[in-house]
């Protein structure tokens, strides 16, 4: 059987040439057409993952029902277009939901969007620490891979395994989501810290009070603390705060440097999650009582509400608690 891939940006890529690894089939579908015609006819894709020589049996798409005789669906578009593209997949194909984020509108998580959208398909959720790069290029990964039927969860697992590439299996979906989508907004923050030159120590601050927040709130929606503490959680956090390689980081370390939220936004590409994710959070967290003030003053930043040295000075300026 062939793999599925939705979504041809840096991940979907990634993704299609791990699944190809085993000299197996891949169809990839493109929302751009020179998107097809780079992969099928150079075998490359040079708009998302530049300098990534791809396997020949990766076929790239335009048509979702050249995805139809596949054994999974690996689902890798941006968060904000999950529902429009699960809706055009072919039905019933398990979905391995690989977009971190959740929807404006409706606060859902990605597992929620896709079973409204394809109620007949079961779905599972693959997230971690997982440059898209690294994972094309071979390197060693880890990663969680969480389905509520453990059976289902147990195949795909062994289906998506490769020799540098270690799914673990958990049953928490709704924890795997939480990590990846709160780690983005949090990613921003460590970038605005770098940006500004606030030093390590700030850093380290962010991602330790971050995780508390990311915690709180993962608590708050039904998450296991287990999987906040593990790779789609802690683990994913700690890669995307360390490293311009994170769109997200690479984001808030132009806010820092004093550019406007505005400007970085305008006409990028590829997608940074955390800036989608943090409004919809902040009111998510605000709604069911959770504080989190790492994820308020990010989303101050992006709404150019506040000075940045304001912004700082009242994260600072907060009431002494215990930790
Ligand atoms: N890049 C990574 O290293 C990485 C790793 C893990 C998870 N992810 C997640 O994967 C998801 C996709 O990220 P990416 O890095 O592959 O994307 P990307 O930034 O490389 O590319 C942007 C993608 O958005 C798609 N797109 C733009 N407009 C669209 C529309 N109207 N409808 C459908 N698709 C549209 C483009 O076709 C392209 O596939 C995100 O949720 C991201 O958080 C990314
Ligand atoms: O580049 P970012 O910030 O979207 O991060 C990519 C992945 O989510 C890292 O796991």
């Amino acid at each position: 059987m062939k793999a599925g891939v939705i979504g041809a940006g840096a991940w979907g890529t990634a993704l299609a040439q791990l699944m190809a690894a085993d000299g197996r089939d891949v169809a990839l579908w493109a929302l751009e057409p020179e998107v097809v015609d780079a992969v099928n006819g150079r075998r490359e894709n040079p708009l998302y993952l530049p300098c990534i020589a791809l396997a020949p049996t990766i076929r790239a798409t335009g048509a979702m029902t050249d995805l139809s005789d596949c054994d999974l669906l690996l689902v890798v578009s941006p968060a904000q277009h999950l529902r429009a593209v699960v809706a055009q997949a072919p039905a019933g194909l398990p979905l391995v939901l690989c977009s971190k984020g959740i929807e404006a509108g409706t606060g859902l998580l990605m597992s929620q969007v896709a079973q409204d959208a394809q109620p007949s398909s079961p779905i599972a959720v693959l997230s971690g620490p997982t440059f898209a790069h690294e994972v094309a290029k071979g390197l060693p990964t880890a990663i969680t891979l969480a389905c509520e039927d453990r059976d289902l969860g147990q195949r795909l697992a062994a289906r998506i395994a490769r020799p540098s590439f270690r799914p673990y299996l958990s049953d928490d979906v709704i924890g795997a989501e939480i990590g990846g989508a709160v780690k983005n907004v949090l990613a921003i923050a460590c970038g605005v810290a770098e940006g500004a030159g606030l030093g390590l120590n700030a850093r380290a601050a962010l991602i330790s009070r971050g995780f508390a927040e990311m915690t709180r709130f993962g608590l708050a929606r039904g998450a296991r603390a287990e999987t906040l503490g593990g790779l789609s959680g802690l683990g994913d956090l700690v890669l995307t705060c360390s490293s311009t390689n994170s769109r997200n980081f690479s984001l808030g370390k132009g806010l820092g440097e004093g550019q406007s939220a505005a400007d970085l936004l305008a006409n990028r590409r590829t997608v940074a999650e955390g800036a989608h994710t943090a409004p919809v959070l902040r009111d998510a967290a605000r709604a069911a009582g959770v504080e989190m003030p790492v994820v308020e003053a990010v989303c101050a930043l992006l709404a150019d509400a506040a000075p940045l040295g304001q912004v700082i000075d009242a994260l600072l300026a907060r009431p002494l608690r215990p930790e």
